[in-house]
């Protein structure tokens, strides 16, 4: 079976990956499955684009091989876009997703849910050993919810209500979310790189 590594040591993402790559017949390895301990990059970009390309690029040279990032985060509009590219590490030192989306929350506590349209945003980074890496971007716009709701999926989806739904990211299935989400769409302009590229390393 074919492989893509993911560098990332996010396990819901990693997750979400899974099921897009494995709908190809590709077995999509995290950074945790990997038998040696793979480092940290340090995210110093102030973009999408950049934090995924430190990420693809940093590991496809230490692995020399292929390797795909995602960096994403929540895009809050009475914020004026935060938290945006810092959306991982909102709350501070020591930030958990539970932190984050109490933070979100706190900000928002005066404003009504009209204006509290935000969108998800995913950037997609292929970094392969001597090409130009390759940057696909997919968003999913919603409202932030007063409370967060439901167990599933990870980070901000307890308080992301999608456009066309009453109930947030985290009260969908895997399935659904993966129907719609940011990354999913941005999964969706990489279709005909892993169709003549990847299918064909
Ligand atoms: O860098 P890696 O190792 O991939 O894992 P990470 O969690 O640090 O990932 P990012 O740097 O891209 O930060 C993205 C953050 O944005 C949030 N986020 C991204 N995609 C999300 C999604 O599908 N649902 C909910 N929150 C999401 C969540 O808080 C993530 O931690
Ligand atoms: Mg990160």
């Amino acid at each position: 079976m074919k492989e893509i590594v993911i560098a990332t040591k996010n396990k819901g993402k990693a997750a979400e990956f899974r099921d897009f790559f494995g709908a190809y017949g590709i077995k999509a390895l995290s950074l945790l499955d990997l038998p040696e301990e793979m480092p940290d990059v340090e995210e110093t970009g102030t973009t999408f684009e950049e934090n995924a390309a430190l990420k693809a690029e940093a590991i496809s040279k230490l692995l020399n091989k292929t390797v795909l990032s995602d960096d994403s985060g929540l895009v809050i509009d009475a914020l004026d876009g935060r938290p945006g590219v810092y959306s991982a590490r909102y709350s501070g030192e020591g930030a958990n997703d539970a932190k984050n989306v109490e933070k979100v929350l706190h900000e928002l506590e005066h404003i009504a849910y009209n204006n509290r349209t935000a969108r998800f945003v995913s950037v997609l980074a292929v970094a392969t050993p001597g090409k130009e890496t390759i940057f696909k971007e997919g968003s999913c716009e919603g409202h932030i919810s007063f409370q967060p709701q439901g167990k599933h999926g990870f980070g901000y989806d307890p308080i992301f209500v999608p456009d066309g739904y009453v109930v947030t990211m985290a009260q969908l299935s895997g399935t659904e979310k993966n129907r719609i989400s940011h990354r999913k769409h941005a999964m969706d302009r990489l279709n005909e790189w892993i169709q003549q590229e990847l299918q064909s390393l």
